[in-house]
């Protein structure tokens, strides 16, 4: 690809990192192209299904909240209640859509599936509500993407299990309420930011989900793997799960894509000689970065010299939704410190330059973790 800017670096020559890319609408409407096998987002590649845990037991990382969920759970089904609404946010990949079917199968309760922007008319909502059975878990993913008119249902819906809706037309309008039954509503969201407060005060349980550390990626590799049927030595486990930015939908991916390369060379066993040697085929660096990252920080090095630089800068020059950057590039980047996000701006640490193979210029401040270890914690 073009990108006049990484030519015109400080005498120095870029590779052209680029990886296979599909196109595809995301989930956030937009038609993209991505580059495969790095970005957290769900490609249609991915057979997530095959993968995904089935019980809290099986679900890997996440420790406080996976315990908070199994006391709220016991609770509800000891009451014999519905359990209180609960709220996943967190960047994509890392398990909310997992947790919210695992919630329903441990209640052992019917789960009907949505997402806002599917949502078109307050209609659409009544008609699911009604439709629900006693303790059922209705889940609504991207609930941040609900218009106006549909939350307005939702309010009463949770807080008091009623439908308040209109009948009829001018004078002899009159307002009806409808009973619900006793549901339980999950949400999903990659940005909990942009849930309005009246929504967000009506979840009894909100759960923030965090990047998995190394040794919890290599868990989830070690049972994918066991899944897939492939042999798998535990520091062949280790070096994808460091290559996975912290998010098991990529370390599912990564995995995947070895075993092509294990299956092509004739090796029995993935091990690290073998991980390492597919994922530097496949130009998956050693932190896990992908093209778009690393054009990213280039692009803050090269023509803002570490910045700091406005979101919407960057946007415009990278031609990426700003919704793109802030949900997928930045969450991870600035998690092992290469970046940091000032009132300003966005600005380099000293890590992201020498990844960039680069030297910092002088008085910039160094990351969280040196470029070469950087650690998923
Ligand atoms: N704790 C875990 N243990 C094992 N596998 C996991 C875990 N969390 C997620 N996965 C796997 O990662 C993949 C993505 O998970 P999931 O679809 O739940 O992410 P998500 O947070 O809903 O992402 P999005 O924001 O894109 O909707 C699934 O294939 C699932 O199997
Ligand atoms: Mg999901």
């Amino acid at each position: 690809m073009a990108c006049p800017f990484l030519r015109r670096s400080a005498g120095r020559e870029f590779r052209p990192w680029m990886l296979k890319q599909v196109q595809h609408d995301d989930k956030y409407g937009y038609r993209r192209i991505v580059t495969e096998l790095t970005t957290p987002v769900r490609t249609p590649e991915d057979a997530d299904a095959a993968l995904r845990p089935k019980s809290l037991a099986e679900f890997v990382g996440q420790a406080a909240a996976r315990e908070n969920l199994r006391i709220f759970i016991e609770a509800a089904k000891a009451r014999a209640d519905a359990l209180d609404h609960v709220l996943f946010f967190g960047p994509p990949g890392l398990g909310k859509t997992t947790l919210a079917q695992i919630v329903a199968k441990e209640l052992g309760v019917g789960f009907r599936s949505t997402s806002g922007p599917v949502i078109a008319k307050a209609g659409d909502l009544a008609a699911l509500l009604t439709n629900l059975e006693d303790g059922d878990v209705l889940f609504i993913d991207e609930i941040h993407r609900l218009s106006p008119a549909v939350e307005e249902i939702l309010y009463p819906a949770m807080e008091d299990r009623a439908l308040d809706i209109m009948i009829g037309e001018g004078p002899s309008a009159r307002s009806v309420r409808i009973d619900l039954p006793k549901f339980t509503l999950v949400g999903a969201t990659t940005r909990q930011g942009l849930l309005t407060t009246p929504l967000r005060d009506r979840f009894g349980i909100p759960v923030r989900l965090n990047f998995y550390t190394h040794a919890e990626l290599e868990q989830v590799i070690g049972r994918a793997a066991r899944l897939l049927g492939l042999g798998i030595a535990p520091d062949g486990a280790l070096e994808i799960a460091k290559r996975s930015r912290g998010t098991p939908r990529i370390a599912g991916r990564l995995l995947r894509r070895v075993r092509d390369f294990a299956t092509v060379a004739g090796a029995q066993i993935v091990d690290a000689r073998v991980a390492d040697a597919a994922l530097n085929r496949l130009e998956v660096d050693a932190l896990g970065l992908d093209a778009m990252d690393r054009r990213y920080l280039a692009m803050i090095a090269d023509i803002y010299r570490g910045g700091p630089v406005g979101v919407e800068t960057l946007a415009a020059g990278l031609s990426e939704p700003r919704d793109t950057i802030e949900d997928v590039i930045e969450p991870y980047l600035l998690q092992i410190g290469l970046i940091a996000r000032t009132a300003r701006g966005r600005c380099l640490n000293a890590s992201a330059w020498k990844h960039l193979g680069l030297n910092p210029p002088a008085g910039v401040q160094d990351g969280l973790f040196d470029s070469g270890g950087g650690a998923a914690k």
